[in-house]
């Protein structure tokens, strides 16, 4: 996607002069998170779905690792691969099963990705959280965004869910935000306040809901971090993310956040905690995070996240 014509820096030795007629002598520039998907191919996306499916979904929903069962509840679905649909990227990460799927959940129409995009996968973060656009222009005015986390708060246990309230942008705070580059105001704002972004009265009738599911115990609220990946936190980093109050941590969500409220969606997002984070240094090879332990905790406590999330969706339906 990049252009030939935004190359600055001629490859080849120092002083050595190249013909810049050559392509090939021209170094490849990244192209603007803001220019990857111009609004036009979004929107072909988005027809080539509503089309597809034949269904206008209105609450969107995007499955941490190991939680592709919440798009399994759903019925009379029409399922997209994402190879199969144009312009869209591929799931490389193990419990990340790489199916978009349309239906209906009690009562609503809803579009499930069956697996997320990380940065770690080589994604830019604009790629990564494109599909909330695509939502955006499909119709859905609600996002649920999941995923599997690492407990830093130490009264967190292994299998609680984190309603998020806020996050820690940590890719942010190293210059990285999907919506760099040139704005479109058909989406939103050049500059978006994020202040309220999570949604206060679905984490109150979420917390409601964990009440009468008898998991108010394993239930909190609290602060997400996101950090680039692939590797997982080292003590001193989540020392240090937890002095500045972050409850837990991973390597996705905020990017989508991000989107989702820059084009105005309703966000409701949580995490599963699928292991504690060690912050005192010790030999014990437990402290160390796992994917295959994130998998297996995600596998177990599934049914719990459907109900919560089917729940949840009655209510929005219920009351509107
Ligand atoms: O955030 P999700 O996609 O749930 O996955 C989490 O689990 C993986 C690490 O085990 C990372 O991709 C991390 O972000
Ligand atoms: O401990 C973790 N760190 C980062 N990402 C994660 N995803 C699941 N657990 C973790």
């Amino acid at each position: 996607m990049c252009s030939i014509d935004c190359c600055s820096n001629p490859r080849g030795k120092a002083g050595e002069k190249l013909d810049p007629s050559n392509a090939s002598n021209r170094p490849i520039i990244p192209t603007p998170n803001g220019e990857l998907y111009p609004y036009e191919v979004i929107q072909e996306i988005a027809d080539f779905i509503v089309k597809g499916s034949n269904m206008r979904p209105k609450i969107g929903i995007i499955c941490g690792s190991g939680l592709g069962s919440l798009a399994d509840i759903i019925q009379d679905a029409k399922v997209f691969e994402y190879e199969k649909i144009p312009n869209f990227p591929v799931s490389t990460v193990e419990g990340h099963a790489g199916k978009l799927v349309v239906g209906n959940l009690e009562g609503a129409v809803v579009m499930a990705m069956q697996g997320r995009f990380h940065f770690y996968e080589g994604y830019p973060l604009a790629k990564c959280s494109m599909p909330v656009r695509v939502m955006k222009l499909c119709g859905v005015e609600y996002l649920f965004a999941t995923n599997a986390a690492g407990g830093i708060n130490p009264k967190y246990s292994v299998g609680d869910i984190m309603l998020m309230h806020d996050h820690v942008n940590m890719l942010g705070f190293a210059g990285n935000s999907p919506l760099q580059g040139p704005n479109d105001p058909r989406f939103g704002p050049r500059f978006p306040a994020l202040v309220n972004s999570y949604n206060k009265e679905l984490i109150n009738k979420a917390l409601e809901i964990g009440k009468q599911m008898g998991i108010e115990a394993n239930m909190h609220v609290g602060v997400y971090s996101c950090l680039g990946g692939p590797t997982y936190e080292t003590i001193a980093e989540l020392k240090a993310l937890r002095m500045m109050g972050v409850d837990a941590v991973g390597m996705s969500t905020v990017h989508e956040v991000i989107t989702a409220r820059h084009c105005d969606m309703k966000v409701f997002a949580f995490s599963l905690i699928t292991n504690k984070c060690a912050t005192e240094y010790s030999d014990k090879k437990d402290d160390e995070a796992n994917h295959d332990e994130v998998m297996a905790v995600a596998k177990n406590r599934q049914k719990a996240c459907c109900e919560l999330v089917a729940r949840l969706i009655r209510q929005i339906q219920a009351s509107s």
